[in-house]
């Protein structure tokens, strides 16, 4: 059986104001996003297998393996392509719902997503992943038009219908309003006529100090 059920064309949008100093166009070619559909590819048909205690040990050799392949190409965080290919699927970020943002305007964005049984719950997306989404579409509104670069402060869902596996659903975002550093945002999110989820959030415009890599300490 194909398990590449996430693969499907890249959008050309990017978003370079987003404090990233992370050039995506020199990573613009194919290869990093043929290794994004393989890593998928293994999650979506580990999550489907049922191994036998032989395979299983061996294919987890073989991962280790892969890991170790992977290590050699180890960089810092602002200089890894995983989240960073604003044109791809979930920004190229593996454990990502592989989102397309189509558009984005200065009030709304929207996409589409499919998601495989990697990311289900029980016959069904997994509650936890529709705020993935959610959050990924409405910080990229949040984020866009040359904004100064906010934070989710929280993010309300309401799951409206079980959200389908292995069909297209359709993601909306809309920035409602702004009030001194807080921009309100909500989401919906439709499979074909039907909402199954919507969500309202809140992004803080952050200030200066704010602005660090906490992870380092220092100033992204
Ligand atoms: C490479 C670049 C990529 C960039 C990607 C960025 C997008 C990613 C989107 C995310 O997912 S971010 C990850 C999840 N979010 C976080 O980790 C945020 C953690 N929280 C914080 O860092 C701070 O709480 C935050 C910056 C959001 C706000 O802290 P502040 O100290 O700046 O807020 P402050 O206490 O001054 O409050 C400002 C206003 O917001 C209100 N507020 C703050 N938190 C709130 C809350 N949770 N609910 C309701 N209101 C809230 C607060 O009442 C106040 O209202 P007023 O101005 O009317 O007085």
């Amino acid at each position: 059986m194909d398990t590449t059920v996430h693969s499907s064309a890249p959008v050309d949008i990017w978003h370079p104001d987003w404090n990233d100093p992370f050039d995506p166009t020199a990573e613009a070619g194919d290869e990093f996003a043929e290794l994004v559909d393989a890593v998928r590819a293994v999650q979506e048909a580990f999550t489907r297998s049922r191994t036998d205690p032989a395979a299983a040990r061996s294919i987890a050799e073989q991962l280790r393996s892969v890991a170790r392949s992977l290590g050699k190409y180890e960089v810092g965080e602002d200089d890894q392509i995983a989240g960073h290919r604003w044109d791809l699927a979930g920004r190229g970020q593996a454990l990502a719902p592989p989102l397309h943002i189509d558009e984005v305007t200065d009030t709304t964005a929207r996409g589409r997503v499919t998601v495989g049984r990697f990311h289900a719950g029980r016959y069904a997306m997994n509650g936890g992943v529709t705020p993935l989404i959610f959050d990924e579409i409405m910080a990229r509104l949040a984020n866009d038009s040359g904004r100064a670069w906010a934070r989710t402060a929280y993010l309300t869902v309401n799951f409206r219908a079980p959200a389908p596996l292995d069909v297209e659903l359709r993601v909306e975002a809309q920035y409602l309003r702004r009030d001194g550093r807080k921009r309100f945002m909500t989401g919906a999110m439709y499979h074909g006529d039907v909402l199954v989820a919507d969500a309202d959030g809140l992004w803080i415009e952050l200030k200066a100090e704010q602005t660090l890599n906490i992870s380092e300490g220092r100033k992204v």
